[in-house]
């Protein structure tokens, strides 16, 4: 193990992340002692098939049975194949998929048995990373903020940032890099911002059979309906100050909202309803940030991308423009947190998850040998 700036040991940490796009499994490697990033590894990706997209669409709202559990063995056997393929990590950061988010509710259910990989991969896994945060009175999402807090202090940032993440769902990070640590007072604020991709590819598939609206192509052929846009802003999630977090399908009535619109309109009127939720969020943020570092599938997508540009008063740019992998993100920063919760650092804080206290969560599984 070598040495690290920040005095704990560099690990090699592998994470993988299965998100709410249900499209595949991302990993990453980071080597990391918990606090700071010493140099991102190399990435892998496992699309899934249709078949097994389906057993995972099928599971979603199920917090157990038979749908919950055939999804757990097709998350179980796509990462093995894909971590499989990586040597020499010290530890695993395995997220699952999220299945169910209600954290003032029945909790969150993230499928996928960390003990099982870490015995199939003979290396210790961390896992269930979201359960503890939601006991304590958390969101339990996002969890990526403290990640995000290292990669800022990574870039060398001097001044305010956002992270947004345009996966399935949006989140958005605002960091300040001049503080010395994740968990002081003001150094960040995280909350979900809305529906990002996820009702948009749900669409297109019903009314086209496409996976999503590659390039934006559908959306730049349509009109946006400021009808819908209105009525979908009023939805109370947007005036209620953060932290707060979102289930993929929180938002069905926005299916409602678009269906007399042609696909195109509709395609125009869903990408203008996820850049006015992430406008909106802005304005919680206790600074405006010097620039907004877009991460996720979303920054593939140039008319959501320029939408943001309009309705946001920073620059609006991918995660690229500072060097980090915008694809890799996510997967990045479970190994960064599987590193903090073996050397028993929080993982989330009250600014982060609204939770009442530090909290490190995830279990530690060691193979049995
Ligand atoms: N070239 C592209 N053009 C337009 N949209 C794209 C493109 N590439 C990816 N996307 C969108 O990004 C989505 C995938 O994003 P991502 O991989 O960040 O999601 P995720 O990690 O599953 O979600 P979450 O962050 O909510 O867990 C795709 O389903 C698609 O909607
Ligand atoms: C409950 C859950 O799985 N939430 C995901 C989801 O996907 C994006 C957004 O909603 C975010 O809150 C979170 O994932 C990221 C990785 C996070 O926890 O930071």
């Amino acid at each position: 193990m070598m040495k690290a700036k920040s005095g704990g040991a560099v690990v090699r940490a592998l994470g993988a992340m299965s998100g709410t796009s249900l499209d595949g499994v991302d990993a990453a490697v980071v080597e990391t002692d918990g606090v700071a990033i010493q140099s991102f590894g190399e990435s892998a990706y496992r699309a899934y098939s249709r078949e097994e997209q389906q057993v995972l669409e099928a599971a979603l709202g199920h917090w157990s049975g038979v749908e919950a559990e055939a999804a757990a063995a097709v998350i179980e056997a796509a990462h093995a194949e894909v971590l499989r393929g990586f040597s020499d990590a010290g530890l695993v950061g395995f997220h699952g998929q999220t299945l169910a988010h209600e954290p003032r509710g029945r909790g969150t259910c993230q499928v996928g048995d960390g003990q099982a990989l870490a015995e199939t991969l003979g290396v210790p896994v961390v896992w269930d990373f979201r359960t503890a945060d939601v006991e304590l009175g958390g969101e339990g999402a996002p969890l990526a903020p403290f990640f995000h807090f290292a990669c800022a202090k990574w870039f060398g940032a001097t001044e305010p940032v956002a992270f947004l993440n345009l996966g399935g769902v949006g989140n958005l990070t605002w960091v300040d890099p001049r503080k010395g640590a994740p968990e002081e007072d003001g150094a960040l604020l995280a909350f979900d911002t809305g529906p990002a991709n996820a009702p948009l590819n749900d669409l297109l598939r019903l009314r086209r059979g496409m996976n999503f609206d590659e390039g934006g192509k559908v959306a730049a052929a349509g009109t946006v309906a400021t009808g819908a846009l209105e009525l979908f802003l009023q939805e109370a999630y947007f005036s209620r100050i953060p932290p707060k977090s979102l289930d993929r399908n929180d938002f069905p009535e926005m299916m409602d909202l678009v269906r007399e619109l042609s696909d195109e309109d509709a395609a125009a009127t869903m990408t203008a309803m996820c850049a006015a939720s992430v406008a909106q969020g802005m304005a919680h943020c206790p600074t405006p940030p010097s620039k907004v570092l877009v991460t996720g599938g979303g920054r593939h997508n140039p008319v959501l991308m320029e939408m943001l540009r309009v309705s946001l008063e920073c620059p609006v740019v991918p995660v690229e423009d500072v060097g980090l992998d915008g694809d890799m993100l996510e997967a990045q920063a479970f190994a960064y947190l599987a590193v903090r919760v073996a050397r028993g650092l929080p993982t989330s804080c009250p600014a982060t998850t609204g939770v009442m206290a530090l909290v490190g969560g995830g279990t530690v599984s060691e193979p049995s040998r």
